[in-house]
């Protein structure tokens, strides 16, 4: 773990919607904190409630218990401009790159109008040199990129002109949803080694969020896994997955895609069935935390 202090923290965050008689919990007393230079990845499966927690923190949803903490003070109801310092500092790079930038502007516009807004007394020749600045970092040429549209850029470089537009307003907290998982598998790779860089150079507080626990060993120094909204296992991510204890970070690990195991392996959905069951006949029970190691903790399963 680290000594550093938190930059972003959620504390005791639930998120609960109603549709059409039914209810879910999206998240269920969701704790956890993010710190400088580090990654942690949120890992579960779809419906877990990882866009959810990602949103929470965008302030796109609102919880209906528990807080946001940035820099360790809550953000509800804090003044205009500690909002406004809260909407640069934390960035959000999509999973889908094609539809997260507009078809009818050019990359220098991707890049100049949050400029513009976050940092106004940036202007002319020291904007366009930030602008250059932003784009050499994440490895595209500037001259050749600055006057294209989004269509004429491949996968991989319009999800670096993802990173380079959040990175463009000097960020401390990066929410990467899925960054990697639209793109050709062979340019993902390059995606995940600028996002670790990324956090070594500017000291950036990473969320990365997945499904994918391959990726997330990769990238990550902390790990937590989700499950129906709740925070089941957490702790650095060697420790977790080199010794996994809840019944649901074990599957997911079981998941990954193995060449001896045969196509359509029923085991998978049998075991989550399983899984599920428990947890519906436990209704909403939080279990007591248990420590399993230094820095390793898991909300066993009800019996
Ligand atoms: N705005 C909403 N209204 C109603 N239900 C919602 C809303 N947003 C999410 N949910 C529900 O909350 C649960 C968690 O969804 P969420 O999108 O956070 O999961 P996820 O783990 O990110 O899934 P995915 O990987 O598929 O994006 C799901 O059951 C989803 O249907």
């Amino acid at each position: 773990m680290t000594d550093s202090a938190p930059i972003l923290a959620l504390d005791n965050v639930s998120k609960v919607f109603h549709r059409g008689g039914s209810t879910v919990h999206a998240a269920r007393a969701v704790s956890f904190a993010l710190h400088p230079g580090r990654t942690l990845a949120l890992v579960g499966e779809s419906g877990s409630g990882k866009t959810t927690a990602a949103r929470l923190i965008m302030r796109e949803y609102r919880p209906d218990q528990g807080r946001l903490l940035f820099r360790g003070e809550p953000i509800e109801g804090s003044a205009v401009r500690d909002m406004k310092a809260y909407r640069s500092a934390v960035q959000m790079v999509f999973q889908d790159p094609f539809s997260s930038l507009n078809p009818v502007h050019t990359i220098r516009y991707h890049l100049e109008r949050p400029m513009r807004l976050h940092q106004s007394s940036l202007k002319g020749a020291a904007r366009d040199a930030a602008i250059a600045e932003v784009l050499t970092r994440v490895k595209l040429d500037p001259a050749l990129i600055l006057p294209k549209y989004p269509h004429e850029l491949s996968g991989g470089q319009r999800q670096r002109i993802s990173i380079a537009r959040a990175l463009a307003v000097n960020p401390e907290v990066i929410i990467a949803d899925e960054p990697t998982s639209m793109l050709d598998v062979s340019v993902r790779l390059g995606i995940l080694n600028l996002l670790n860089d990324m956090k070594r150079q500017l000291k950036l507080a990473v969320l990365y969020i997945t499904h994918d626990i391959a990726t997330a060993r990769y990238v990550a120094e902390d790990i937590m896994v989700m499950y129906a909204g709740q925070i089941v296992e957490w702790g650095e991510t060697e420790s977790v997955l080199g010794n996994p204890q809840h019944p649901y970070t074990r599957l997911l690990l079981s998941a990954v895609p193995d060449p001896d195991r045969r196509f359509g392996d029923t085991r998978f959905s049998d075991e989550l069935d399983r899984i599920d069951l428990i947890r519906r006949q436990s209704a909403l029970e939080q279990p007591e935390v248990q420590e399993i190691g230094p820095n390793h903790f898991i909300r066993p399963m009800p019996v």
